[in-house]
Parts: structure tokens; sequence; C-alpha cells
């Protein structure tokens, strides 16, 4: 199944520096892994904001929440998430 998803990170202004930037290292390694797998398959910045929005492939609800809920930046993130169905329209 296919989701769209929108992360906003939101990380508190008085946070260690150096926690940051290791969670941020290990978030890019396990995001890269997940594109590898062929799980995370589109990965965008939204112009302007520390959000992205992308689309994952995965079984259902359930992977799906296994996979954001272990996201390193996890904890600082804002998501929301739109399951994608079939436009009549759509020739691919
Ligand atoms: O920077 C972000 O939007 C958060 C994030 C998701 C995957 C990644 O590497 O960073």
């Amino acid at each position: 199944m296919l989701y769209a998803v929108h992360m906003d990170v939101q990380i508190p202004h008085d946070s260690d520096p150096a926690t940051i930037d290791k969670l941020k290292a290990e978030e890019k390694a396990r995001a890269q892994d997940l594109q590898r797998e062929g799980k995370w398959v589109h990965l965008w910045r939204v112009a302007g904001r520390y959000a992205n929005i992308s689309i994952f492939d995965v079984a259902g609800h359930d992977e799906l929440h296994g996979v954001l809920s272990t996201l390193p930046l996890f904890p600082f993130m804002e998501i929301s998430v739109t399951p994608l169905a079939k436009h009549p329209s759509s020739i691919k």
C-alpha cells in the first residue's frame, strides 16, 4: 500500500547539539536503508521548512506505524499520513 507522509521536524532549542547531530546521522542512515529496501520511495524537502513529504510503499498501516515510530527523529516529529488509492485517470 502507498502512503503520503508529511513529517514536520521540531527540535527544542535547548537540545544538546551533539545529541541532535547523532540523531540526524542515524535518521539519514535509516532513511537510506529504507529507500534501498524500496519502502521509502520518495523523500522530498518542503521548500523553506524543516519538513518533508514522503511516499512509503509498505504492507499496510501496521508496518507503516512500525517504520515511522522507530525513526530516530520520531520524538521530534509531527506526522500526518494519507493513504493513497489509484486515481482512475492515472496512466500508470
Ligand atoms: O530532515 C527531515 O525532513 C527529516 C528526515 C527524514 C529522513 C531524513 O534523513 O531526515
